[in-house]
């Protein structure tokens, strides 16, 4: 501030006062009532975050904010009337925000805050200034456009965030484990056990047995459940890539896709649980590398010279005999007990044929949730015929041949008969792929033999084919463009 001339007083009544405290005062209010015209609304906070003070302008914001009444909103804590506001920051640190952008649930605003000082200079309060407002289209050629892309990206960051979260939500429990037979409980039991620990745990069985249903449903029973569930198939993942899949790659790392950097799996799943499934595909490289992590709880981003703490519980799970392994020199022992803490064994589905009945119902009706179809039920003897199969492939297995059945037929009592005719089909069995293929091109195989199945039940006959499967025939001629040898037969 330039001193104030001291010119010889005039008894002019527009003229300035002479002394600078007086000015001060006047060029203080004078900022203060253009403030107060041309924003949207001004308040203040005193030094306990308390408004004590809303400007006409703002009293007509109330309504967006949720507030009918001044009342309800002077007086009371600024976080507790503004969600997301930074009022207290300006307060504790002194410093001003000149320009920031808020978005709550009643829009966007443009805002500014300064901090007030008394004369020794101590923080006494702040003042609040919306400048804008997203829905204000009053100032043309303003911030208003890009007020409306951040309000819309914001919104769409909520979506994608909610979405997320939906996703990584527990999508089984350890009820949704069907069976009531010994194993199945003793199982459950095993699982709730340990559900309450933050043990490391092993789970082991053959293939289609539930263990990444019982993965997840003992992340879900456990004090991470509200945390991530992150899921890794090692033996989906080429080798060369899965270093950089667990641990993440430092920013700059590499050029191309990687160059901003990108978090591992291990950082997805800090505070959660990461799932390791077909442990036993893992090389031996990789397996010194996650030992370390699992001992240390630390790891370093390909690329960085920095580590980074994780708090991350692990379920690991293989249908391999990992005690051979170990013996074979192919799996690292120290790993193997690493990981091993608490092993569980998952029954194969013909040490609990007692269970085919709830498991089959419990199929059944999923299958017909999700494709549409309407619920099938069971005839006695498609029971005894489904209790006399020797299940390699397990649960899987089994809800593959409830599919079947389901599929090439419209009757809605199932019998033993569609399950041995659904068996005949060699198609599957000449186009099944491994157990670990990818699921789309599982879904492929049994599209295609559902699809040869129906061709052969009709003789060869296109529109009653696509009736028996339920598609149109439009859809069925699509999907026999795929596969010309199909189309020929
Ligand atoms: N006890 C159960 N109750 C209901 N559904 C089950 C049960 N066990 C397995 N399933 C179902 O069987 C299918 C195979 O289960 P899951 O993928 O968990 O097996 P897995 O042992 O992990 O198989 P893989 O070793 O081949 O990866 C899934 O559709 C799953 O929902």
């Amino acid at each position: 501030m330039p001193p104030v001339p001291t010119t010889p007083a005039t008894n002019d009544a527009n003229a300035l006062p002479r002394d600078t405290q007086s000015v001060l005062k006047l060029a203080a209010a004078s900022m203060f009532s253009l403030f107060d015209q041309s924003s949207q609304g001004m308040l203040l906070v005193d030094r306990n975050a308390r408004v004590v003070w809303i400007s006409d302008g703002y009293r007509r914001l109330l309504p967006l904010l949720g507030f009918e009444r001044e009342e309800d909103f002077v007086g009371h804590p600024v976080a507790e009337v503004i969600p997301n506001t930074a009022m207290h920051q300006v307060l504790e640190t002194g410093k001003p925000i000149l320009v920031d952008l808020i978005s709550n649930k009643s829009g966007t605003f443009l805002v500014t805050r300064l901090p007030l000082r008394d004369e020794s200079g101590a923080v006494i309060g702040a003042l609040g200034v919306v400048l804008l407002d997203a829905p204000d289209a009053t100032h043309p050629g303003s911030m208003q456009p890009l007020l409306a892309k951040f309000s819309r990206l914001q919104r769409e960051l909520d979506d994608a965030r909610a979405e997320l979260a939906a996703h990584r939500r527990p999508k089984y429990t350890i009820a949704s484990f069907i069976g009531g037979s010994g194993p199945a409980l003793e199982v459950k039991r095993q699982a709730r056990r340990v559900a309450s620990t933050d043990a490391t745990v092993l789970l082991l069985g053959e293939t289609g047995t539930g263990k990444e249903l019982m993965a997840h449903a003992i992340h879900a029973a456990s004090a991470r459940a509200r945390a991530a569930f992150v899921g890794v198939n090692i033996a989906a993942v080429p080798e060369t890539l899965l270093e950089a899949e667990f641990f993440g790659v430092a920013p700059g790392a590499y050029t191309g896709a990687d160059r901003k950097g990108r978090d591992g799996k291990f950082k997805l799943a800090d505070g959660g649980t990461l799932f390791l499934d077909e442990i036993g595909d893992m090389s031996l490289a990789l397996q010194a590398k996650l030992l370390r992590v699992l001992q240390e709880r630390e790891l370093e981003p390909l690329g960085s010279n920095r580590v980074i703490s994780v708090d991350v519980r692990v379920i690991a799970a293989t249908s391999r005999d990992l005690g051979a392994m170990v013996r074979e020199g192919r799996f690292r022992e120290d790993l193997y007990y690493r990981l091993a803490v608490v092993p569980i064994r998952l029954p194969a589905l013909r040490e609990r044929l007692a269970d085919i009945e709830a498991l089959a119902e419990a199929l059944l009706e999923d299958i017909s949730r999700r494709s549409g179809l309407t619920a099938r039920s069971l005839a006695p003897d498609a029971l005894e015929w489904l209790a006399r199969q020797a299940w390699p492939g397990n649960i899987r297995e089994l809800r593959n041949a409830l599919e079947q059945a389901a599929l090439m037929s419209d009757d809605l009592v199932l019998t033993a008969g569609h399950f041995s005719a659904a068996a005949q089909t060699p198609a599957p069995v000449a186009t099944a792929p491994a157990p670990a293929a990818p699921l789309p091109e599982r879904r492929a195989a049994m599209e295609r033999a559902a699809i040869e199945a129906a061709l052969r039940s009709t003789g060869g006959n296109r529109v009653a084919a696509a009736k028996l499967l339920q598609i149109s025939r439009a859809t069925l001629y699509e999907k026999l463009a795929r596969w010309p040898d199909l189309a020929r037969s």
